[in-house]
């Protein structure tokens, strides 16, 4: 049955059409499975010549040899519609209710998200065994797999290509903060969360921990989340997520484009040492050209050392003392426009 809804019945606005699926092949269900869902899918120029139905029968047809990768919360397919379009789908299994409502808080954060530098949420479908989003196919992967993965020995990103990832991932993370209303706090920002379209421009991805500020709040106490290596140090005492904090993450991005070296890496905290204790030595002591990805062949010195600094303001300890987004990316631009 396929019923097509007006928005303003919807909770979702702008969703195109709902289906109900009655029954489905098993593939990405058990047999088990009590299946009774409804998919919804927003207006776009990718979507408008499909069905929700067409889309459906795909979906359900998914199986092991589709799967991208998976995360703490679900796995990723590959949906290929024909030669040129494809999805990523996202299937979230419905093991508590913290997990629900996070699946409820990222649709509504993403469905009216539209931006060069977030990928995009075209739909889902929710089903009482578990949950799907329908994302835009990022082509280039993930900049952790770009950075740490096989083809980072073969083919390493050069220094141009990860000053235009740090200048994408700081737009879309600004955007984020500064220009979605209600303003939004990723509270994951890593690198397999920085996604790379077909022109290597980065997308930033995956809310599902994402939360929603009111306009006149300045945080949001919540439960501890995120990623070690990412987390902003007083996360830990406060379970308080601000976009301070997302900026501290933002900073072990750009540190991890510049070393070439996860967050995690002992040398990071050789002596006890901790990654913000190290890059203020670095900067402090003029080593940025020791400090740099061995596979960078040529880099220019005077921008290296401006990121190092844009990097060392990012992961500063108090959270006041760090820059917003907006700043962030206006010095990252200013960078990339200079002729050094
Ligand atoms: N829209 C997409 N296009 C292409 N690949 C994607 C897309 N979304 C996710 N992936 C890939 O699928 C894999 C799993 O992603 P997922 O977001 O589930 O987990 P994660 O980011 O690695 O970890 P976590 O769930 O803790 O955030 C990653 O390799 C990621 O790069």
């Amino acid at each position: 049955m396929v019923m097509v809804v007006d928005s303003a019945d919807d909770p979702v606005k702008d969703a195109v059409s709902t289906i109900s699926i009655p029954s489905v092949p098993k593939s990405l269900v058990s047999s088990e499975d009590e299946i009774r869902g409804k998919m919804v899918m927003f207006r776009s120029l990718t979507t408008q010549s499909l069905t929700s139905k067409a889309l459906m029968k795909k979906t359900m047809k998914l199986s092991n040899k589709d799967i991208i990768g998976s995360g703490g919360y679900g796995t990723v397919y590959r949906l290929r519609i024909d030669d040129t379009t494809a999805f990523a789908v996202k299937r979230l299994n419905k093991g508590n209710t913290d997990r629900d409502h996070g699946f409820e808080r990222e649709l509504n954060a993403m469905g009216d998200i539209k931006h060069r530098n977030i990928v995009t949420l075209h739909g889902y479908y929710i089903a009482p065994q578990f949950n799907l989003l329908i994302y835009e196919l990022m082509p280039n992967g993930s900049l952790d797999a770009l950075l740490h993965g096989k083809s980072s020995k073969e083919k390493p990103l050069d220094w141009s290509s990860r000053c235009k990832i740090a200048v994408g991932a700081a737009r879309g993370l600004s955007y984020l903060h500064h220009d979605c209303i209600p303003h939004i706090i990723h509270r994951d920002i890593k690198s397999s969360n920085i996604l790379l379209d077909q022109n290597m421009e980065a997308r930033v991805s995956d809310f599902g921990l994402a939360t929603l500020m009111e306009p006149d709040q300045s945080h949001v106490t919540t439960i501890v989340a995120g990623t070690f290596g990412y987390l902003a140090p007083e996360y830990f005492d406060t379970g308080r997520a601000t976009t301070k904090g997302d900026v501290y993450s933002f900073g072990v991005i750009l540190l991890e484009l510049l070393t070439g070296r996860r967050p995690t890496d002992e040398s990071f905290i050789e002596g006890g040492k901790k990654l913000v204790t190290w890059v203020k030595e670095v900067v402090e002591e003029g080593r940025e050209e020791h400090a740099i990805d061995g596979s960078l062949v040529c880099f220019p010195i005077e921008k290296v050392r401006k990121v190092f600094a844009i990097a060392d303001k990012c992961l500063e300890s108090d959270p006041l003392k760090r820059p917003t987004m907006a700043a962030v990316l206006k010095m990252l631009e200013q960078i990339n426009q200079t002729n050094l």
